[in-house]
């Protein structure tokens, strides 16, 4: 396999045990586990936000060792928070992701994620599902090869989910790597690959089929499968005392 994003010993003391990781190009790996288990963290690790950047390589150059704009080019993170406080304007945001000006790139991402009307609303009046977009935008922006994004899928209606897992798929066409921190186990069918979680601890590396049809996930997820769903392990339902 073509790596392109080899970490070493990421971890996070007290929150995440310690763990190598391997991306292949194209590849997209959905992080999942229940609240808690450590994927904001390995996430926040990757992208040298929590702890100094450890042993991590991106296209083979080490993120250590890369200029601010250099990195921009190598891995964007998209944090879980929508939060952003200033009243920019939606265009001036994406545009803040990219290293020079680029109307026409703003203008593809604005049309891609149907922001177009909304370009030049502060981004602090729009709801959550469109300041999500627009944060997406903005990470999308300089094309990075390795996307690390938190919760890109939540606050978004199902349409929307799908739409961004089509974008996500676009991007990895085009050559990214892609982590995605996901709680809607419906759409982790999407991924090529599927990174569980449990108290720190990396538990599953496989296909989604294999992951999700382990005893190991009903263990960690204390649900099993329902329908099309998923109904609680009756050990979990506090029902099932009464
Ligand atoms: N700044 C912090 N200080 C201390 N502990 C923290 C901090 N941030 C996270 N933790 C703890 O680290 C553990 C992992 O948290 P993390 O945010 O990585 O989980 P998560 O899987 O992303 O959870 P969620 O699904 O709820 O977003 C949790 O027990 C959390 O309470």
């Amino acid at each position: 396999m073509t790596s392109l994003l080899d970490a070493r010993d990421i971890a996070v003391p007290g929150r995440l045990a310690p763990l190598d990781l391997r991306v292949a190009v194209s590849e997209r790996v959905a992080v999942i586990g229940p609240n808690g288990s450590g994927k904001t963290s390995l996430l926040r690790a990757l992208a040298g936000i929590t702890e100094p950047a450890a042993d991590i390589a991106v296209g083979g150059e080490r993120i250590a060792d890369a200029s601010p704009a250099r990195r921009r080019k190598l891995l964007a993170f998209l944090p879980a928070s929508r939060e952003v406080r200033w009243p920019i304007p939606v265009r001036d945001v994406i545009a803040l992701g990219l290293d020079r000006a680029d109307p026409a790139r703003i203008a593809d991402l604005l049309e891609a994620l149907d922001l177009t009307a909304l370009s030049e609303r502060p981004v602090d009046t729009l709801s959550t599902g469109e300041r999500a977009r627009a944060l997406l935008a903005r990470a999308l922006g300089p094309r990075p090869r390795l996307l690390l994004l938190d919760e890109p899928l939540s606050n978004l209606d199902p349409a929307w989910a799908l739409r961004t897992l089509d974008l996500l798929a676009g991007a990895a066409r085009a050559g990214a790597a892609l982590l995605v921190s996901v709680h809607d186990l419906a759409l982790v069918r999407g991924f090529d690959r599927v990174l569980m979680l449990a108290e720190g601890q990396l538990v599953a590396d496989g296909t989604p089929a294999d992951v999700l049809g382990s005893a190991r996930f009903g263990e960690v997820f204390g649900v099993e499968p329902a329908g099309t769903g998923w109904k609680l392990r009756p050990s979990e339902d506090p029902r099932s005392s009464r």
